[in-house]
C-alpha cells in the first residue's frame, strides 16, 4: 500500500519492557506517545465515576442510574455483583503468580507471531506503532470449543478451574446487564442479549505494567475503545492507572477493592444506536509500583449481524450505524491501517441506510 507503513509481518522488538524496567532505561523512542509530555493533560476535576449496585437493577431507581452512566461516562463500578472481595483477591492472585513465574515457564505459552492469543507483548505491525508498556496473556474462554488450552498455565496449578470458574460468573454477569441495559431504554430484556448470538465469544487478559522511569513520557495502554460488546474490569487492589476520557479530560478510575468496572465497547454504541457510549480510555504508568488487571470482553458470534435496535430509531434519532458482521476483524484491521474503526461503520447520507 504506497504511502502506508503497515507490514504484514509482525517485528521484532530489541530489548523487552521487563529488562528496560529492571534496569531503570530511558524508554527509547518507539514506546514514547506523541513524543512529548502528556502528564499535564490528566485531569484534576473530580468527575465521579458511577456506582451500580448489581443486586438492585429490578429497581426502577437503579435501572435509570445504570442509563445515564452508559449514555454519559460508558462506564460505571460495579457492586453487589455476588462475588465477595475475597474471591475477587483470588483471581488477583492468580494474574500475580502467573506473572511471578520464571521468564522461561511463561514463554511456554508464548503468543505467536502474528497471533492474538498467548502470553507476550504488543503485536507490532507498523514501523509507527507507538508500543505499550506492559506484558498481557490473553486466553480465549468461549466458545468452548475454540479454547486453546496448550495456552492456559499449568502453574499455578488451580490457573484452569480458577479462570473457568470466574469466566462463568463474569459471562452470567455481562448477559444479566444487556437485559438490564435493554429494560432501561424500554426495551424487549432480548434486544441486545439476543444480537450476540447462540455461541458469542468471550476473551480474558490478563495486563501486567512494570514499573516506568518515564511515566510522562509512556503508557501502559495507548487510548483506545474497547471492540466488544461489554468489558468487564478486575482493578489491581491498590494502584490505580486506568484513566477513561470525560469531556475531553482524563479521569482516574479509582481502586474499589470490591468493584468491577464496566464500561462498554463498540458493539454495544452501535446496538444502542449511539445511546450508549463506548468510552474511550488509557492506563497510565508508576515509577514505584507495579500494576496488574484482568480484563474480560464478550463480543457477538462473528457469523451474526448486529445493528442499532429498531425501537431506538426514529426520526430524532435516525439510524447512525450500518448492519455489520464481525466487527472485531473491521476492529482490527483499521487499528492497523490508523483508522477509527466505528467511523467506517457510522452512516454518513441517507442513501446509506443498511
Ligand atoms: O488495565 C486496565 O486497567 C485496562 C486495560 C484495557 O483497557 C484493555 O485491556 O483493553
Ligand atoms: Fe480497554
Amino acid at each position: 500500500m504506497a504511502g502506508n507503513l503497515l507490514v504484514s509481518e509482525e517485528k521484532s522488538v530489541p530489548k523487552s519492557v521487563k529488562e528496560m524496567s529492571k534496569d531503570g532505561d530511558e524508554p527509547p523512542s518507539h514506546y514514547i506517545v506523541n513524543g512529548n509530555s502528556f502528564g499535564s493533560e490528566t485531569s484534576s476535576a473530580q468527575i465521579p465515576i458511577p456506582i451500580i449496585d448489581v443486586s438492585l437493577l429490578s429497581s426502577e431507581e437503579e435501572l435509570e442510574k445504570l442509563r445515564s452512566a452508559l449514555s454519559t461516562t460508558g462506564c460505571f463500578q460495579a457492586i453487589g455483583h455476588g462475588m465477595s472481595g475475597s474471591y475477587l483477591d483470588k483471581i488477583r492472585q492468580l494474574s500475580k503468580q502467573f506473572f511471578e513465574l520464571p521468564e522461561e515457564e511463561k514463554q511456554k505459552y508464548a503468543r505467536a507471531v502474528n497471533e492474538s492469543e498467548g502470553y507476550g507483548n504488543d503485536r507490532v505491525v507498523s514501523d509507527k506503532q507507538v508500543l505499550d508498556w506492559s506484558y498481557r496473556l490473553t486466553l480465549r474462554l468461549f466458545p468452548e470449543t475454540k479454547r486453546r488450552l496448550s495456552l492456559w498455565p499449568k502453574i499455578p496449578t488451580d490457573f484452569s478451574q480458577t479462570l473457568e470458574e470466574f469466566s462463568t460468573k463474569v459471562k452470567s454477569m455481562m448477559e444479566y446487564l444487556l437485559r438490564c441495559m435493554a429494560r432501561s431504554l424500554n426495551l424487549e430484556e432480548g434486544s441486545f442479549v439476543d444480537q450476540f448470538g447462540e455461541q458469542p465469544l468471550m476473551l480474558a487478559r490478563f495486563n501486567f505494567y512494570p514499573r516506568c522511569s518515564r511515566p510522562d513520557l509512556v503508557l501502559g495502554v495507548k487510548p483506545h475503545t474497547d471492540r466488544s460488546g461489554i468489558t468487564v474490569l478486575l482493578q489491581d487492589k491498590e494502584v490505580e492507572g486506568l484513566q477513561v476520557l470525560i469531556d475531553d479530560s482524563w479521569v482516574n478510575v479509582p481502586t474499589i477493592p470490591d468493584a468491577l468496572v464496566v464500561n462498554l465497547g463498540d458493539q454495544m454504541q452501535i446496538m444502542s444506536n449511539g445511546i450508549f457510549k463506548s468510552i474511550m480510555h488509557r492506563v497510565v504508568t508508576n515509577t514505584e509500583k507495579l500494576r496488574m488487571s484482568v480484563a474480560m470482553f464478550n463480543e457477538p458470534e462473528p457469523v451474526k449481524e448486529i445493528g442499532p435496535v429498531e425501537g431506538l430509531i426514529d426520526e430524532s434519532r435516525p439510524r447512525l450505524y450500518r448492519n455489520v458482521k464481525n466487527y472485531g476483524d473491521i476492529n482490527y484491521k483499521c487499528y492497523q491501517e490508523g483508522k477509527i474503526a466505528l467511523e467506517t461503520v457510522q452512516i454518513t447520507n441517507n442513501s446509506d441506510q443498511k
